[in-house]
């Protein structure tokens, strides 16, 4: 709703729909019932619109658009043309954010203040909509065509001194913002409102419309390849500058039900709300992100210097929080320390730092050679080689020198989270951080409990996770956890095509036109062939397996013959110049076709006696895709993975799946689930020896529903499924 009241001669609206103000149907009423009062009470002179709370409004409420609420009387086109024809000198005053709704409300309005640390800006691209209460035909009559498009195809937020610059705020000021809202109405309240309403105002770069229309869509389209929204946008915002508001207006308007019904924006507003779920933990027995108060954590420790733990020290000290850095001799610890320096002084170089903040975050890390000096910190993170054994005797170490309440949290991707926790004395304060490189940069931790760990751990570690710009998804415990394990069949499946009919470019090229942005026979190169090969070796020896043996571990889908023989080739990928592609030259990114690898390719299945056929791209596609998605299944059905939303954050956040589709498990949910499992039940026939290709039961059950079950309720039936 919306807060009328009367401050004097001037009417103060505030919009009232906490956290974030956003404009469902009650605010949305509440301001055109407020604009039209103040309008019919002689007393009131000029109006001042405002958000209550944290924030001014931050945009259309996103879960109207499914439920169709967005549209009752009056939509948000409605209110921002009845804001604008207003007789009185109506004033934003904007604190927090005018996102979104929120800033076409403002661009509605006849001026525009806001306080110094506001932030405006159009972010709907990112949940696949357009600015559509005449956002894409207000700014640029503001502010000009060129920096319309760039905001608005970016989605990004403005801070004050630049919208102050651009023209969309008309005076930053200090102090409360709507105590000042009302000064600043009441000194325009005779000022003529000729030349205030946005909509009769001409786009003043309309001349170079083209151009820059042209230029802006072929940026878009090479940026964001696939994605609908910021394509209407750019149409959107050329319609501005050729035609007047009131046809604009029906051509936004046009373009955004195109953008509405499509698959793209339901997918994209999903995420929005389960990337904001993720968080919000729940574990069997109840204990819940809702009940269980977290510790406070003052400081942090971080074993390993290397690339990953480098990396988790900068997480830290960018959250403020002391940081010591443990490595096992002088040489490792230096390089680690040159690195974060490198990597400070880098962001500095590049302006997103200034040199005295650089200084200031980095007089938080304590490098020391001593576990010793562990002793007080709250939370250590342990990032040493991917090695149980050497893992288990850091946690030794750790648990003897580190004071009882300490959490001990180990930055492994596969490793069991359990046997890692033995090694202590205190299990229950023993969790997993699986954080992806670059540690500093990635958005994504997966968190993961063991049998032991207590809830007050996981609401500890969560909390630290976000308070370190993270988004925690807490799984169960099982090798490579959610994110690896439905790896696995994916990339498994990639090299046994080769043995069937496939060269690499033709995997890849499949897979990257789906949206993610590198095929996986590319990231092979990129990790490095003798990588994987070690890892193949350890799970190999691990399930008592001879590596070197077919028959031994094949049944396992551990034979990579091609992978092998590329790896005793001494090709290991990108930094060799050589994989499963080649490459100009050591460490080059750009990945070419090799003849020699198609070569070497041939020579193995004429050996095997293997006859090469044509693989059509739909088969690639599906055995890529929909054995990850079965294993995604199969990690719901464990209880690995608490909800599909989690899956999906997985994989949207740590492994580029395109967001678009809203990450695996809701790309299943629009596959159908029927058809989906026939598909895979197909290749369980066609291939009974590969294990990844069982079906899910889970997937089994909900596909044989007489409807489609909404992936929000697919949790109900994992635990009737549950194999564990
Ligand atoms: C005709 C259509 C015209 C216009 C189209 C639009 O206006 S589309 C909407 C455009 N606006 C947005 O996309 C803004 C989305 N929100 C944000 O970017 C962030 O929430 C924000 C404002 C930067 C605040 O971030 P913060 O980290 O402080 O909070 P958080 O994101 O966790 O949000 C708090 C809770 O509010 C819910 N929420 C946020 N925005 C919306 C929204 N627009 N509609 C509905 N709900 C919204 C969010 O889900 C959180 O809910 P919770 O239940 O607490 O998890």
């Amino acid at each position: 709703m919306a807060d009328y009241r009367k401050q004097g001669d001037v009417a103060v609206l505030h919009a009232n729909n906490p956290p974030v103000n956003a404009l469902s149907y009650h605010v949305r009423q509440g301001l055109y019932d407020g604009i039209e009062a103040a309008e019919k009470d002689p007393s009131v002179k000029c109006i001042v619109i405002c958000g209550k709370g944290k924030t001014f409004p931050v945009g259309a409420d996103i879960r109207e658009f499914a439920s169709g609420s967005a549209k009752k009387f009056p939509n948000l086109i409605e209110v921002c043309d009845k804001i604008e024809a207003c007789t009185k000198p109506v004033v934003a005053a904007i604190h927090g954010f005018a996102l979104g709704g929120g800033l076409e409300i403002s661009l509605g309005c006849h001026y525009r203040i806001g306080g110094t640390s506001c932030k405006v800006g159009f972010p709907e691209v990112n949940i696949g909509v357009l600015p559509g209460a005449g956002g894409t035909q207000r700014l640029p009559r503001v502010i000009g065509l060129k920096p319309s498009l760039d905001i608005i195809t970016s989605g990004c937020h403005v801070g004050a001194k630049e919208a102050l610059k651009l023209g969309i705020l008309d005076k930053i000021v200090q102090g409360d913002v709507v105590t000042e809202g009302i000064k600043f109405a009441k000194s325009v309240q005779n000022q003529p409102l000729h030349g205030r309403r946005v909509s009769t105002m001409a786009v003043p770069d309309v001349s170079q419309a083209n151009a820059l229309c042209n230029s802006a869509m072929a940026e878009v389209k090479r940026k964001s390849s696939g994605l609908l929204a910021p394509v209407a946008c750019v149409k959107s915002l050329r319609v501005a500058a050729q035609t007047p508001y009131k046809d604009g207006i029906k051509i936004e308007s046009a373009l955004m039900l195109q953008l509405m019904t499509s698959g793209q924006a339901k997918a994209l507003q999903y995420a929005f709300f389960a990337e904001r779920l993720a968080s919000k933990w729940q574990v069997p027995g109840g204990a819940s992100h809702a009940t269980v108060t977290p510790r406070p954590v003052k400081s942090c420790a971080v074993v390993g210097g290397g690339y990953m733990g480098s990396g988790i020290v900068m997480c830290i000290l960018n959250a403020g929080l002391p940081c010591i850095l443990v490595e096992a001799n002088q040489k490792f610890l230096d390089r680690g320390i040159k690195m974060i320096q490198g990597l400070y002084a880098g962001s500095v170089k590049l302006g997103k730092m200034s040199e005295q903040d650089a200084k200031k975050t980095l007089s938080l890390l304590k490098p020391t050679l001593r576990y010793e000096d562990l002793k007080d910190v709250d939370v250590v993170i342990e990032a040493v080689f991917e090695d149980m054994k050497l893992k288990q005797e850091v946690f030794g170490k750790l648990d003897k020198v580190c004071k009882k309440d300490a959490l001990l949290c180990s930055n492994t991707s596969t490793l069991n989270i359990d046997k890692i926790a033995s090694a202590t004395r205190r299990p229950d304060r023993v969790m997993g951080m699986h954080f992806f490189a670059p540690a500093y940069y990635m958005k994504l931790l997966e968190n993961i409990r063991g049998a032991e760990t207590s809830p007050q751990t996981v609401a500890t570690v969560t909390q630290l996770s976000v308070k370190i710009g993270k988004v925690p998804v807490l799984v169960g415990n099982c090798h490579g956890f959610v994110g690896n394990r439905m790896m696995a069949p994916y990339t498994t499946e990639a090299q046994r095509l080769l043995e069937e009919g496939a060269y690499p470019h033709q995997v890849d090229q499949v897979i990257e036109e789906f949206g993610i942005p590198i095929g996986p026979l590319k990231v092979g190169d990129l990790t490095g062939l003798d990588v994987s090969w070690k890892i193949t070796r350890e799970v190999s020896r691990m399930l008592g397996l001879d590596h070197t043996k077919r028959e031994d571990v094949e049944p396992f889908g551990l034979y990579f013959p091609v992978r092998n023989a590329l790896y005793e080739k001494g090709r290991l990928g990108r930094k060799t110049g050589a994989g499963f592609y080649k490459y100009e030259k050591a460490g080059s990114k750009v990945a070419i076709p090799d003849p020699l690898v198609m070569d070497i390719i041939d020579h193995h299945c004429r050996e095997e006696g293997i006859d090469r056929r044509r693989i059509p791209p739909q088969e690639i596609y599906e055995r890529c895709l929909y054995s990850l998605i079965n294993e995604g299944f199969k990690t719901l059905e464990e209880g690995i993975a608490a909800r599909p939303e989690d899956v999906d954050i997985i994989w949207l956040l740590g492994y580029g799946w395109p967001r678009y589709t809203g990450g695996p498990m809701h790309f299943a949910s629009q596959i159908g689930l029927r058809r989906l499992y026939g598909r895979i039940e197909y290749y369980h026939n066609k291939y009974p020896d590969r294990d990844h290709w069982t079906p899910s039961r889970l997937l089994k059950t909900l596909s044989q529903q007489e409807h489609p079950v909404p992936l929000a309720q697919w949790g109900q039936f994992a635990s009737t499924t549950s194999r564990l």
